[in-house]
């Protein structure tokens, strides 16, 4: 691109003119007229929010807080036409992008916020908050996709950077999130719902069959699936055999739970029989390794069309593995592909 051409396209974006006015009255002058906008108070440890709300008349008691809160002057607006108050910039694309299993509320500060409504699987369209980000003069802030959102939680943030903002920016981000919502049939935010799956739990390891050692796999499995509304419908135990791994494999395929997990022998010991079990057992494997700390031995595959899961070590005890990237993805209806096993290595170191 030619610096004449960029700086031409710049200046197209930034000189759109516009007729409204912005008078300043001085605080002491300002009794009787309206707050243009949300005034904010920040007492650093104590509070941080909004004092006087957009529409307050200012009234004489005002004053000395206005003073306190560092105003000398404040705004008065004559909006034109084609332009927008930040907090209505806020809401009309809080509107835009919001799909399913979200809500919002008014704005504060010249912010929405757009929540979950739900426990589920955020969806986040990278390339419209981008694309959002890109028009400049307004923010979009959200979760990364595929997160784990429970109810009240928040997803994503609008908001104007200048107080009024030209309506056409604002159209072009409704224009961006309805192209989104052609394309995908959903909008560009929405939170998918998790179904309640009853899985099967095949922990492996001669030391915790035999009675040697308390099994804390059982636990800590469970403990994942409930925070996610599913169970472990059964849990079985096995020795190091590969024969009688496959064996209790196809036992819980029978009984039509809707997933299995393996867990222990995962790595690279002699003794570690439980990927080639589950590959006996006849899953088409996905993937047998994870690039992801912690989790990387984790195996994903599907035996007959139900989600097939190898667990490694880690899983116990860690918060935060491969299993909880992979498993609310799957809850909520994704076929996992080899692909997103591959984009898991970016981004994918948290703890090892
Ligand atoms: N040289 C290498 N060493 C390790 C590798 C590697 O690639 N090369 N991978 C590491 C990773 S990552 C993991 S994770 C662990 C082991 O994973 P496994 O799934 O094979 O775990 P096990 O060997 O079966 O057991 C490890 C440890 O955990 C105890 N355990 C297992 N199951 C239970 C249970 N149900 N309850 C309580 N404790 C259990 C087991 O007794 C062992 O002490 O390997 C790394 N090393
Ligand atoms: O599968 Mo291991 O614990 O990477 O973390």
């Amino acid at each position: 691109m030619t610096g004449r051409g960029s700086s031409d396209s710049g200046a197209a974006e930034h000189t759109i003119l516009s007729s409204s006015v912005l008078r300043e009255v001085k605080v002491e002058d300002a009794i009787g007229t309206v707050l243009a906008h949300d005034l904010t108070q920040i007492l650093p440890g104590s509070f941080k929010g909004r004092l006087f709300r957009k529409g307050h008349r200012v009234e004489a008691e005002d004053i000395p807080k206005l003073k306190d809160i560092g105003k000398e002057h404040l705004y008065v607006i004559e909006l034109a036409e084609s332009d927008l108050h930040e907090d209505d910039a806020a809401l009309r694309m809080a509107a835009a992008l919001s799909g399913t299993g979200t809500a919002f509320g008014e704005p504060h500060e010249g912010k929405v916020s757009v929540k979950s409504d739900r426990t589920g699987l955020a969806c986040i369209a990278k390339e419209f908050v981008d694309g959002v980000n890109g028009l400049g003069e307004i923010a979009l802030a959200t979760v990364t996709n595929h997160r784990v959102v429970h109810a009240g939680e928040a997803l994503a943030a609008t908001r104007a950077i200048p107080l009024i903002v030209p309506e056409s920016k604002v159209r072009k981000v409704e224009k961006l999130a309805a192209e989104y919502k052609q394309r995908h049939g959903e909008a560009p935010v929405s939170v998918r719902p998790l179904r309640k799956a009853r899985a099967g739990l095949l922990t492996t390891g001669s030391e915790v069959y035999a009675g040697r050692i308390a099994d804390k796999f059982g636990p800590a499995v469970r403990a994942k699936l409930e925070a996610l509304g599913s169970e472990v419908a059964e849990q079985r135990f096995a020795p190091d055999d590969r024969q009688i791994i496959v064996k209790d494999i196809h036992y819980f395929l029978q009984q039509g739970y809707d997933m299995i997990l393996v867990t222990g022998g995962m790595s690279v010991d002699p003794d570690d029989r439980t990927p080639g079990a589950i590959a006996e057992a006849g899953t088409d494997i996905v993937s047998y390794g994870t690039p992801m700390l912690p989790g990387s031995m984790l195996l994903f595959g599907y035996l007959r069309g139900i989600p097939i899961f190898g667990l490694p070590g880690c899983v116990m005890h860690d918060p935060y593995t491969s299993f909880d990237v992979l498993l609310p993805r799957v809850l909520a209806g994704d076929r996992i592909g080899k692909e997103d096993i591959v984009a898991m290595g970016y981004g994918g170191l948290h703890r090892c």
